[in-house]
């Protein structure tokens, strides 16, 4: 039996520019990313997104857009994991360091695509252009997208 991991990813946006992390340990140490982590027990997924981003970055989200969900599976693991992504422009508080991330903001231009998960190039089209999407990727190892489907959808918005 499979079993599911229930994650946030958050993305800021503001004037053409976009906030990222650089993962300083744990998954996806190397990588820039978003910031979001595991959904803990007692909270909703939004409350867990808006307390990962603080954590990580020290920004404070007034309010979060539902922007995709991707299921990622890994070859050899039989843990999901339920990603949910959100963007805000709506936010407060000033961008700090954290233990697990370095920000920084980038231009929506110039997004570091090689330096992050090879998912990324493929779903942030839609992100960018205020689109929702779902998805599925099977990944071998940290690099390879063995296979993988991306569809438009009308999510909920929170
Ligand atoms: C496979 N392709 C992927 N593409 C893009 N993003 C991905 C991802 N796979 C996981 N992610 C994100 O990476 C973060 C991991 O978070 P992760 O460090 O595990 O969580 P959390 O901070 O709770 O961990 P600890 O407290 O250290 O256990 C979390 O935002 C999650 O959405």
């Amino acid at each position: 039996m499979s079993k599911k991991k229930i994650l946030t990813l958050v993305f800021v946006r503001e004037a053409g520019k976009i906030l990222l992390g650089f993962k300083k340990r744990g998954f996806g140490a190397g990588l820039w990313n978003g910031f979001g982590g595991k959904v803990e027990e007692g909270e909703t997924i939004l409350q867990g997104a808006k307390r990962e981003l603080l954590e990580e970055c020290g920004l404070k989200a007034h309010s979060l857009k539902s922007v995709g969900l991707i299921n990622f599976e890994f070859e050899s693991d039989p843990t999901i994991l339920e990603v949910h992504i959100f963007q805000t422009s709506d936010f407060s508080g000033l961008v700090a360091e954290s233990e697990e991330m370095r920000p920084r903001w980038y231009s929506e231009e110039s997004i570091p695509f090689s330096q992050m998960w090879p998912d990324d190039r493929l779903w942030f089209p839609y992100m960018l252009k205020d689109r929702q999407f779902e998805g599925y990727f099977l990944f071998k190892g940290m690099d390879i997208i063995l296979n993988h489907w991306l569809k438009e959808v009308n999510l909920l918005n929170s």
